[in-house]
């Protein structure tokens, strides 16, 4: 029997904890999670929503959590582990999601010694398609614990480990870049709102055809481009489309959009 009333608690019930917690729901108990926040009247209509009962403190949370997840805002992190610190024990496992911030940092931050798992998932966990990249000292977890590690983040979507050195480039790859993706379903939208389709119609339209197409990259193995190139017939309408992309430079906005995303992840306090 488990000397933590909880397996998972989360601190912070925003987009992301919100998300994540849906999503875990899907594969666990309401009754093995728990969760604080700062706002009582939010906190309620999580619980009514999901069943989930929360903390009566971010201590309590972090006290009687197995595995507790840092699911607030990098500038709030010193501010909650000052609360928490004096109960967080080595037995417990920290999963924490702020870009920016190590494992080590975060070690100095406790002033003591935890066990740290650092993730960068997105929010699409919220329909069980997130993406989460996760970086560990594997040595430092039982087999059993980084079970729970992997059956966690595999129950909102697909999770990957990587080095701690990659981790602001899964920042940059899908921690951040879903709103790059909201941003040109967007406009891509508005395009053909302009030439008379309704703008319901359009978002489906749009969205459906980024989901059949990132599915095509995920699920055939083939290349990127030589799906594109499936699209494009010569002489076609695809080629003077990707013809137009290429001038306004798309793909150098996407890979400005990541430099900036990469050095924000470096200057994170
Ligand atoms: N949003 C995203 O797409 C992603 C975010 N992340 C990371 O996840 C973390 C959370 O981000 P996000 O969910 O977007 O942020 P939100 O602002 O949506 O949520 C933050 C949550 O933290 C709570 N909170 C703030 N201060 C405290 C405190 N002192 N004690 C307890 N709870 C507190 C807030 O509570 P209340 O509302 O009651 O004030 C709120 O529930 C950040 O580190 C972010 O970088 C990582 C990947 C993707
Ligand atoms: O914008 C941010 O800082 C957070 C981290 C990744 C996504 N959202």
């Amino acid at each position: 029997m488990s000397e933590f009333a909880y397996k998972y608690g989360f601190i912070g019930m925003g987009n992301m904890g919100f998300a994540m917690l849906k999503g875990l729901l899907q594969a666990t108990p309401a009754e093995s999670l728990t969760f604080s926040a700062r706002n009582r009247e939010k906190m309620a209509k999580v619980e009514a929503e999901t069943g989930v009962h929360p903390a009566s403190s971010n201590l309590e949370c972090a006290k009687s959590s197995k595995y507790l997840i840092l699911a607030v805002k990098p500038q709030q992190y010193d501010t909650v582990i000052g609360e928490i610190r004096e109960v967080v024990s080595a037995d417990q496992v920290i999963l924490s999601i702020a870009p920016g911030i190590t494992i080590e940092d975060l070690g100095k931050r406790f002033g003591k010694p935890v066990r740290v798992v650092r993730a960068m998932p997105n929010t699409p966990a919220l329909v069980g398609e997130g993406m989460t990249g996760v970086s560990f000292e594997e040595d430092q977890f039982s087999e059993k614990e980084r079970a729970d590690i992997r059956e966690f983040f595999c129950s909102f979507g697909r999770m990957e480990i990587v080095g701690e050195n990659l981790m602001n480039a899964v920042v940059c790859a899908s921690g951040s870049s879903p709103a790059y993706i909201y941003m040109i379903i967007e406009a891509l939208a508005d395009s053909v709102v302009k030439y008379g389709l309704p703008r319901a119609s359009a978002y489906q339209m749009v969205a459906q055809t980024v989901l059949g197409s990132a599915k095509m990259v995920l699920e055939t193995g083939k290349h990127p481009g030589e799906l594109k190139d499936q699209v494009c017939s010569p002489g076609g309408t695809t080629i003077a489309g990707v013809s137009a992309l290429e001038e306004y430079g798309l793909r150098n906005a996407l890979i400005k959009a990541s430099d900036a995303c990469y050095e924000k992840c470096t200057r994170v306090k």
